[in-house]
């Protein structure tokens, strides 16, 4: 017993008791391990197979025997290999960005980026910077701002009428602006306009932060996102559609600069190690030329979401490769979960707090190698489940 066991049980047994206990389960990477019950994997993030692609396997290999098992030590000591700076100028002209830098996770490039940005505003203007962040934006986006210690100014998820009405309602306040929010929302598989952002950031002179973590290598010219050089910072990852792990931030090379001067995440942890950084070379070489898995990916999610929507079972406002079924009830979602799960399918329910109250989910994430038969089963399968429950 800890100090502190009785406080946790306590708050454990609550959240058991409310159905949104999370707890660890031990999965396979079905296309890696033969020997595991096949289960079609639609929960994952690895949109396009690329986690166990031979050519990311090999160079991860190649790389960790050439270069080492770690890169030991923070970029600005003696972290800094040329591979990393290869891959930064590889990132860069990808999103059409002047520089990029690399993070160890999307969710650490978050946490670190904002409270550095958010310095600024002090610095510039002796006053706060005014954040200005959509309600669904990711936990990360959160942990930033509460790190920077700013109050996020959050407007109704992708209602940029609201955005406007609080940007024009603080426009007498002092402190720079910032607009953060998602191209491809990880929980409702929606996108952000990003154009009329751009026009609406432009007009009350915001900064404007977007996170692409579903959109990178899934969506825009050649997988590049939806966001080639229109944001002043995209930030991504590498742990979605690009198989392995890590982050980027891209934008001027004067960001770059002052997040490597500013951002403790950056400055303050290991630098990418190598196997890692032959894995992201790996998966931005062959990203580019993905076409007909990204086609597949479409034209799937487009399938799923007529049968859902033919049979009266709501996908929200997807438009991509994340297909949320909203269930609503936690202990509702568990079942059809659990239901899939029996009829072959991996795929998991997202419950609060991750979700808002009342809007508990299956989270269907697709990828490119499922088929239309893989899809019909998947449909038939929820339609069933779904009605077992209403009858
Ligand atoms: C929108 C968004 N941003 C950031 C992250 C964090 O990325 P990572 O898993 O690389 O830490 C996630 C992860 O789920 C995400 O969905």
């Amino acid at each position: 017993m800890t100090l502190f066991d009785s406080y946790f049980a306590e708050i454990l047994q609550k959240r058991s008791q409310e159905g949104t206990l999370r707890t660890l389960h031990s999965t396979h990477n079905h296309s890696a391990d033969k020997q595991a019950t096949p289960f079609i994997d639609v929960s994952s993030n690895d949109y396009l197979n690329l986690s166990c692609h031979p050519l990311l396997k090999q160079r991860a290999s190649e790389w960790a025997l050439k270069y080492g098992a770690g890169a030991r030590s923070s970029r600005l000591v003696s972290g800094t290999l040329i591979q990393h700076q290869n891959i930064e100028a590889k990132i860069a002209l990808f999103k059409k960005h002047e520089a990029a830098l690399l993070f160890a996770s999307g969710w650490q490039a978050n946490a670190s980026v904002i409270p550095a940005l958010c310095k600024l505003s002090l610095t510039q203007t002796h006053a706060p910077m005014l954040v200005f962040s959509d309600k669904l934006n990711h936990a990360s986006i959160h942990h930033g701002c509460a790190a920077a210690g700013v109050r996020q100014i959050r407007f109704r998820h992708n209602d940029l009428s609201h955005l406007e009405s609080l940007l024009k309602r603080e426009a007498s306040k002092p402190g720079l602006r910032m607009i953060i929010t998602e191209s491809v929302f990880s929980m409702d598989g929606d996108r952000a306009d990003i154009l009329a952002l751009r026009k609406i950031a432009h007009d009350y002179q915001a900064f404007l932060y977007l996170d692409e973590a579903h959109a990178t290598g899934v969506l825009g010219e050649n997988g590049a996102g939806l966001s080639q050089g229109v944001a002043d910072l995209t930030m991504g990852t590498f742990s979605k559609a690009l198989g392995s792990m890590g982050a980027y931030i891209a934008g001027s090379k004067l960001l770059c600069d002052y997040i490597i001067n500013y951002a403790s995440g950056f400055i303050y942890s290991t630098a990418v190690p190598p196997a890692l950084l032959g894995a992201i070379d790996a998966a931005l070489d062959l990203i580019p030329h993905m076409h007909k898995e990204r086609h597949n990916l479409h034209k799937n999610a487009d399938l799923l979401r007529r049968l859902l929507n033919e049979a009266d079972i709501s996908t929200g406002l997807s438009t991509t490769q994340i297909v949320p079924v909203i269930i609503g009830d936690s202990e509702h979602a568990l079942s059809v979960a659990r239901g899939l799960h029996q009829k072959g399918f991996m795929s998991i329910a997202i419950r609060p707090p991750t979700v808002p109250t009342g809007t508990a989910r299956l989270r269907l994430a697709l990828h490119s190698n499922l088929t239309e038969n893989n899809i019909t089963q998947l449909a038939h399968a929820i339609i069933q489940l779904m009605t077992e429950k209403k009858s």
